[in-house]
């Protein structure tokens, strides 16, 4: 198949053109750059471009046919979205639409979106599936809830086919240690345990240590890259079968607190790796844990790495010789 995958360049769009590439797919890879990193994708095309530039997408569409397009572009930091919500919603709900309006003027039908499980927002209960209430609590989950609801009034106006998947927190490299996640800031717990790891000068803050969970920390599903990878080749399949708009939510089932993800990285670095406590970060919901049930009986998905630990293992292979 021809693929193009937007936001190709960033954490986990470029785990996916890893993928797509080993099981040679032809890949065009679209992104501004503004958080991704030319070196991610390698020797796959790329045209560097914006999703805010429509002139930019619709030459894009006329010089290249693709069966399916994957949509991985987004600002998402949560606090950042709290801060600067215009620019959120400029980014990923217009950047989407150019992007839908793009695909539909080019006659392609299928589309995997990339949502987030903060589109639930501070759930009360403990497993999370697609049924329960969307209510996000920040404008970065506001967006891909929009996006979700575009999607869905797309299906049904111009057929358009789509695959919405609910990430829980995305997390590992690929298990050649080539790729990985580079953020900068960096953000996401598990790279930030391990960068405490390796440099004793970089005193790792554990948001929050009075929430009611088993040891006050909050709790996370933790996914690996890879698996989200081979979740988006199994939607292209389902595609064919299914017309309309899917969501499905992907996590492992299983929940880790701060404190427990610190303990895992230490039994995997060796390093008795320190941390302080601090406040807690506006906006983080005490416990996410997904039920992807529905991604497993519909499109077939069992998630490889089911333990953290593993996953940790394949992010420090990254990090020990990160190469961007
Ligand atoms: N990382 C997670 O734990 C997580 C969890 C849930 C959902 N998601 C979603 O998954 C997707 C990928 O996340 P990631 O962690 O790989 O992020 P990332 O920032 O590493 O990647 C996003 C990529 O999109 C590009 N991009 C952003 N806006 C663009 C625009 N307007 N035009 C062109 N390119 C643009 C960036 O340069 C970057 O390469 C995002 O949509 C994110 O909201 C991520
Ligand atoms: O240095 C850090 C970084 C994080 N945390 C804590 O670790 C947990 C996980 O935080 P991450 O930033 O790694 O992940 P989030 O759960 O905040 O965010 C992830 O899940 C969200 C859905 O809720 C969004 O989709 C977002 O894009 C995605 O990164 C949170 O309790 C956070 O407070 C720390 O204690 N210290």
């Amino acid at each position: 198949m021809r693929i193009l995958v937007c936001g190709g360049a960033g954490y986990i769009g470029s785990h996916m053109v890893g993928y797509l590439t080993a099981l040679e797919h032809e890949v065009v890879v679209y992104d501004n750059l503004s958080t991704g990193h030319r070196a991610a994708v390698g020797m796959v095309p790329m045209v560097v471009g914006d999703l805010l530039d429509p002139a930019s997408l619709a030459a894009l569409f006329m010089a290249h046919r693709f069966d399916a397009v994957m949509h991985f572009c987004a600002r998402s930091l949560v606090g950042e979205s709290v801060d600067d919500p215009y620019t959120y919603y400029q980014n990923n709900v217009v950047g989407t639409l150019n992007l839908l309006r793009a695909m539909h003027t080019a006659g392609i039908d299928k589309l995997v979106f990339s949502s987030t499980a903060a589109v639930y927002g501070a759930p009360q209960t403990g497993v999370i599936d697609e049924t329960c209430p969307v209510e996000p609590i920040n404008p970065y989950g506001a967006s891909k809830l929009m996006v979700e609801r575009m999607l869905a009034d797309a299906a049904k106006a111009y057929g358009l086919r789509s695959v919405t998947l609910r990430y829980f927190n995305a997390a590992g490299a690929d298990p050649s240690g080539e790729i990985g996640e580079s953020h900068e800031p960096e953000t996401h717990l598990i790279p930030n345990v391990l960068r405490a790891a390796l440099c004793s000068d970089s005193v790792l803050k554990v948001f929050g240590g009075d929430y009611a969970t088993r040891d006050g920390t909050c709790v996370r599903d933790y996914v690996h890259v890879s698996d989200l990878a081979s979740a988006h080749m199994k939607a292209i399949e389902f595609m064919a079968g299914h017309d309309g708009a899917h969501l499905f939510n992907l996590g492992n089932g299983k929940g880790f607190t701060v404190l427990e993800v610190i303990g895992a990285a230490r039994r995997v670095t060796g390093v008795n790796i320190a941390f302080e406590l601090a406040p807690r970060r506006m906006g983080d919901p005490p416990v996410l844990v997904a039920s992807s049930a529905k991604a497993h009986d519909l499109l077939c998905w069992t998630p490889a790495f089911t333990e953290v630990d593993a996953i940790i293992e394949s992010a420090w292979r990254w990090h020990k010789q990160m190469r961007y």
